[in-house]
Parts: structure tokens; sequence; C-alpha cells
């Protein structure tokens, strides 16, 4: 099987090696689409690669029929519509280490920039001016500079300013005051960075929560001559509130890589000589580009061959250890879901996941996603994937529940209960991974069993009664259905029991209603893997 990949934004050639390189990915450049052609040729295709200038809309993914994974080379999503992704299952990924050093090496250009007044003076001497009282700058050393957000850019960019003997103190919800200790950064509340910083430089996701998250309340407080600086996002400042506060002669100057809306053409900020700006440069160094594309290549072609992707967007990020752990529970989660889901014709209402033994030691929501996957497939079949499991369970208005109880094991190493509540009951089946041996049911309801998930199985409830078991054999027999293994299972004698048959194959309507015609028998069920 071939993938067809499409690369919408120009990427390093270098990069994009390890996919054109792999026989099973067939790679396209097209990178100058209109909105208009994106739409009409997305549907080909398994996976999208883009930077920032491609936006990846909801109605983009909505004429993706084929497509599996949206790769971003390199950090900001918000170019994707990350929930419209989620929705339709479609795994987004990203690059979030290759441009690090380059968009802090960017902001510091920036922010030198700004306080020598470099752009505009190289502007005025290319005007045949050699003007240098107009140009006077600003030192940096001594001076406090304020970072808003202390990520992987941020935290680099703090470095490099200290390197600049600059002062720095930092704000950024996640921010403790050892990490602060170790980076050798003070820290403070957005207001204690805003009120005392000489040079403020944002590093922050655009996020609802983040935008206009320096606005004309934050100018206000800023001590006058302030300098602002931009490499991560427009929309993060307000650019009405700063250009204002240019004009008033508040902030001193602004250096701008990111705008609210790119290409900034005929932003009116970019009118003002104490802006200076760059077209969205922070990640456009060689390095950067070749980094971020062969990530984002790797990730694409380790998830379209079935492994796990690294830098998830909208699924949890697991460590290869933690995911070698769980994997292996993968296939018993789905088949037990998919069993539990054969027992019931009734709309599921709430779904429980208790896990007991060694399996309580991880992180095990990515097992939950897999048998709520399972679970949903026989109603929608390959739309329900891992990545929106959970979103399409919320849909349905399916409460979940997950427990862990080390103790609770019943003697296996590793227990999996599932249970589903829906009008007509609850139901559950319980599953365990047997060292080499790989999953096993080993209990249906009240009864213990001892089943391999696959093939087809036919679970009959009936009353324990002496003739039964012949009387059914009797019956398949007649029907040409051979049984390759059988389980038996009562509460007491002469109460309710089960039998779960292993058969050759799959058991028409026929010869399951002459079964459940049987007086004894209550119900019968069939599940094909
Ligand atoms: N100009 C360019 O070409 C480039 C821009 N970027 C942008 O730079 C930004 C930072 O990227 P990274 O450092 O890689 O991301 P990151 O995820 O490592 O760091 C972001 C930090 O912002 C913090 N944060 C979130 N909300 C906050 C709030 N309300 N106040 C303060 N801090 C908050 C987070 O806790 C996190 O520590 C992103 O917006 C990214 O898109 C990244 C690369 C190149
Ligand atoms: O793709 C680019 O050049 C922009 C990089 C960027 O903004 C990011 O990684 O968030």
């Amino acid at each position: 099987m071939t993938f067809r990949i499409l690369v919408a934004d120009p990427l390093s050639e270098e990069g994009i090696k390890p996919l054109k390189c792999n026989p099973k990915m067939d790679v396209t450049m097209q990178t100058s689409l209109s909105p208009e052609e994106l739409l009409e040729e997305i549907p080909k295709y398994d996976a999208l690669i883009v930077r920032s200038q491609t936006t990846v809309t909801r109605k983009v993914i909505e004429h993706a029929k084929k497509l599996k994974i949206i790769g971003r080379a390199g950090v900001g999503t918000d170019n994707i519509d990350i929930d419209a992704a989620t929705e339709h299952g479609i795994v987004v990924v990203n690059a979030p280490n290759g441009n690090t050093n380059s968009a802090a090496e960017h902001a510091m250009a920036m922010l030198m920039s700004l306080s020598r007044n470099i752009p505009q003076a190289y502007y005025s001497l290319k005007q045949r001016q050699w003007d240098r009282k107009k140009f006077i700058g600003t030192e940096l050393k001594g001076k406090k500079l304020g970072i808003v957000g202390l990520g992987r850019i941020g935290t680099e960019v703090a470095y490099r300013a200290k390197g600049q003997r600059m002062k720095v103190i930092a704000y950024d919800p996640f921010l403790t005051e050892e990490k602060a200790e170790k980076i050798g950064v003070g820290y403070g509340t957005l207001e204690d960075v805003l009120r005392s910083a000489d040079f403020i430089t944002v590093h922050t996701p655009l996020l609802k929560n983040t935008r206009h998250l320096i606005n004309a309340d934050s100018f206000a407080i800023m001590k006058t001559g302030v300098h602002i600086i931009n490499c991560a996002r427009g929309g993060i400042i307000d650019e009405e509130a700063l250009y204002d506060a240019i004009v008033a002669k508040k902030v001193a100057g602004a250096a701008l890589d990111v705008f609210e809306n790119e290409p900034a053409i005929d932003n009116k900020l970019l009118t003002l000589p104490e802006v200076v700006a760059t077209p969205h440069l922070g990640a456009s160094t060689v390095e950067a580009q070749e980094n971020v594309a062969i990530d984002v290549s790797h990730d694409i072609a380790r998830f379209l061959n079935g492994a796990v992707a690294e830098n998830p967007v909208n699924l949890p990020a697991i460590s290869n250890e933690h995911m070698g752990k769980l994997k292996p529970y993968f296939t018993l989660a789905e088949k037990l879901g998919e069993f539990l889901s054969y027992l019931t014709d009734d709309a599921i209402e709430e779904i429980t996941l208790n896990y007991a033994g060694d399996i309580t030691e991880y992180e095990v929501t990515p097992v939950s996603r897999i048998a709520i996957k399972g679970l949903l497939k026989k109603h929608l079949g390959t739309h329900v994937n891992e990545v929106n499991a959970l979103y399409l369970a919320e849909k349905k208005d399916i409460t979940i529940h997950e427990n862990k109880t080390k103790s609770a094991a019943e003697g296996f190493t590793n227990l999996l209960r599932l249970e589903i509540k829906t009008a007509e009951g609850k139901f559950c089946a319980a599953g365990t991974l047997l060292n080499g041996l790989g999953p096993r049911i080993v209990h249906v309801g009240e009864f213990h069993v001892d089943v391999t998930p696959e093939g087809h199985i036919v679970l009959i409830h009936h009353r324990d009664q002496p003739g039964v078991i012949g009387k059914m054999g009797n019956l398949l027999g007649k029907h040409h259905i051979n049984i390759a293994t059988m389980q038996v299972d009562r509460s007491d004698a002469g109460g309710n029991a089960i039998m779960m048959l292993k058969v050759d194959r799959h058991l028409k309507q026929e010869s399951i209603d002459a079964l459940k015609a049987l007086p004894e028998i209550q119900d019968v069920r069939t599940i094909d893997f």
C-alpha cells in the first residue's frame, strides 16, 4: 500500500528525504495552492504537511476523505482547526523542538535591532543620509527583560539575554521557584513582569486565553519607554493598543515578526518609525527548516506505518518506554470493547474501565481510548479511532469512568474490566494479558471463561439443564457449523449458565434463530473478530 502525502508549504528538500526515499510514501509538493485548489486536491491524500502559510480549515478537513494525519513543520498549530481534525479522527503532529534555537536567536536579533535602531539606521544610510544623532540607542546591560511564556523558546531567550548581562524576570503559569532558579531568572506574576521590565518579549502559544494577553490595560501599567518584542504569534498583543501606546510615547518601540493577519502588508503598525519588523522569519534558517522537516517526516512515516506518533497535538504524547509497556494492552482493550458491544443492542449510556494489577502503574488513558474505539466500532465502523473516540463518546452523551485498583486483579498479573450501562441494564466483560500468550477474555458478566478473542465466537445464555449442550451441538451440526472449542460456566446448579463456543465460520441468521428456538436457551450473541 502506498500513502499519498501532500506538502502544501515550502519545506527543506533535505528534510523531507525520509519520506521521499520511502517506497511506501508518494510525496507531492504543491506549495502555492489557493484555498479552493486545496479543497479540490485534499481528498486524494493520506497525509498533509504544512508550515504556517496554509490554513487548514474545518472545510478542508471535511473534504479530506482519506486524510489520516496532518504534520505541522514547526511549533504553532493555530493555522490548523485542531477540533475539526480530532472530530474527524485525524492526528495532528508538530515539530516542537527543531526551530527553538532559530526562533530564540531571531527574538534576540529583533531585540538588539530595536535597542540600536539598526533597521532604521540602515534604511537612512541607504537613502544616502549620514545621521548619527537620530539613532541613539539603549544599552542592554543592566536592563530588565520581561519574558512572558518561559517554554522552550522563552528559556533560550533568557539564557541569551543573560549573556548580554540583562536582568531577566519571567511569568509562566507553569514556572516554579525551583525552575526559575535553575534557569537563573527572577519570576513573578504577569503584572510584576509588565510593571518592572524595560523590554518585554512574549513567547506563549496563541490560545483563547492568550489572545490580547497584552492589551491597553497592560500598556497602562508598563514603564514609559518600554520596548516590546513579539516573535511568537500575532494576536498575543492587541495591535490596536500597541499602535496607540507607541503613538502616545508610552512604548518606545516594538519589534514584530508576527502579526494578527499575515501577510501583514497593510498593517498600520508598519507605518510607525518606532516599529521594526520581519515577515515571520523566526524559524527561517537552513538548520531550523531542515530539523522541523526531518522531525515531521519521521513522525508521519512512523504513524502511517502503524506506530505511535512522537509529537501528537491532539493525542496524549507517550514516551517510547511507556508505549512499549502499554502497546500489548491495546489489542486486549479493543477486542474486549468489541466483544462487549455485541452483548447488547441498546445505546450505551455509561462506560466504566477498571484497571487492576501491573497496568495500574501506567497512564492508561491511551488504553481506554482504544477500548472505547472497540466499543463504538460496531455502529461507527472505521470512522472511530483513538483520536476521536473520546470526542464521539462525549457527542453521544456517554459518560466515561476510569478507575485503577492495583489489588483487584483476582490472581491475574493484570486485569481490565469493561462495563457498559444501557437502558437494558449493565453488561461487563474482563480480560487479561497472559504472559507470552496474548489477550484472553476471562469473565463475561458473573461467569468465568478463558477465551482468545479472535475468530467467530457464539455466546449462549441458557438454563443449566441436562441435555442442553447435546441439543445445541446437534443443531449446529445440522447447520454444518463445526465447533472448535467450548467453555461452559454456571451461577449455580440449575441456574443461569453460559456457553462460549469458537466456531469455524460466521453463523447465519437462520442458525441463530434455530438456536434461540430451543426452550432452554435464553439468548444467543455472535461476535466475529
Ligand atoms: N516566529 C516564528 O517563526 C516562530 C514562532 N514560534 C511561536 O513561539 C511560541 C512559543 O513556542 P515554544 O517556546 O516552542 O512553545 P512552548 O510550548 O515550549 O512554550 C510556551 C510557554 O507559554 C506558556 N504559557 C501558556 N499560556 C501562558 C500565559 N497565559 N501566560 C504566560 N505564559 C503562558 C506555557 O506554559 C509554555 O511554557 C509559540 O507561539 C510558537 O508558535 C515558534 C517557532 C518559530
Ligand atoms: O513555519 C514557519 O516558518 C513558522 C514557524 C512558526 O511560526 C512556528 O513554528 O510556530
